[in-house]
């Protein structure tokens, strides 16, 4: 068991035993205009689906490290400032790892946006998402995001890791445990 994961806070006993890999995603916004920087993923998992920024949290770094590595990695920009606005907890048919999705949001940042062979950024509105090329839960979470909430969400998927067949998606006070 990985100590940095979070999920023995979650209640949910079937669930806190298991194995869990860590992964971040950040979305940089654009507050004045509304705006936040999706890319679209040119390669791997995920590939030609709309989203935030983020990977796998190496063993020698926190998840907000990785989290500020992947963004700059794959978007160009370098966060100065970033909030953990939510934790993700997919749970796949047949896989004992499940994955833990470690949310934030870079009000501020540095840089130049660039496409890199992973990403190709591109800014939305966050009002108008491209949700029919974005994974299935985001349009179940991201109205958490635009209220202002934090929130969990746990998702149970089919092995095609498109079908959700279950979900657990709640406001929480505070993410503080991450
Ligand atoms: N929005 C959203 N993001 C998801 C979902 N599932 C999921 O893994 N992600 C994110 C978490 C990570 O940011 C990313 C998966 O990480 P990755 O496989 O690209 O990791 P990586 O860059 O380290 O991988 P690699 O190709 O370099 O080996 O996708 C989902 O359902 N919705």
């Amino acid at each position: 068991m990985d100590s940095r994961s979070v999920a023995h806070h979650i209640e949910d006993s079937d669930h806190q035993a298991m194995a869990h890999r860590l992964y971040t995603l950040v979305f940089p916004l654009d507050s004045d205009n509304n705006r936040v920087l999706l890319g679209l993923k040119k390669r791997g998992f995920g590939c030609n689906k709309f989203n935030g920024f983020g990977g796998k949290v190496e063993a020698t770094e926190t998840i907000a490290e990785g989290a500020v590595r992947e963004l700059v990695e794959e978007s160009g920009l370098v966060a100065t400032s970033m909030q953990n606005c939510g934790l993700l907890l997919f749970y796949f048919e047949n896989d004992p790892v499940a994955m833990e999705v470690h949310v934030y949001l870079a009000h501020t940042y540095e840089g130049t946006v660039i496409e890199s062979d992973e990403m190709r950024p591109q800014w939305f509105d966050i009002h108008d998402m491209p949700f029919s090329q974005m994974w299935a839960d985001d349009s179940r979470w991201w109205p958490f995001v635009l209220r202002g909430e934090k929130f969990v969400g746990q998702f149970w998927l089919k092995a095609d890791q498109a079908t959700i067949t279950r979900e657990h998606l709640y406001a929480v006070e505070s993410l503080g445990f991450v």
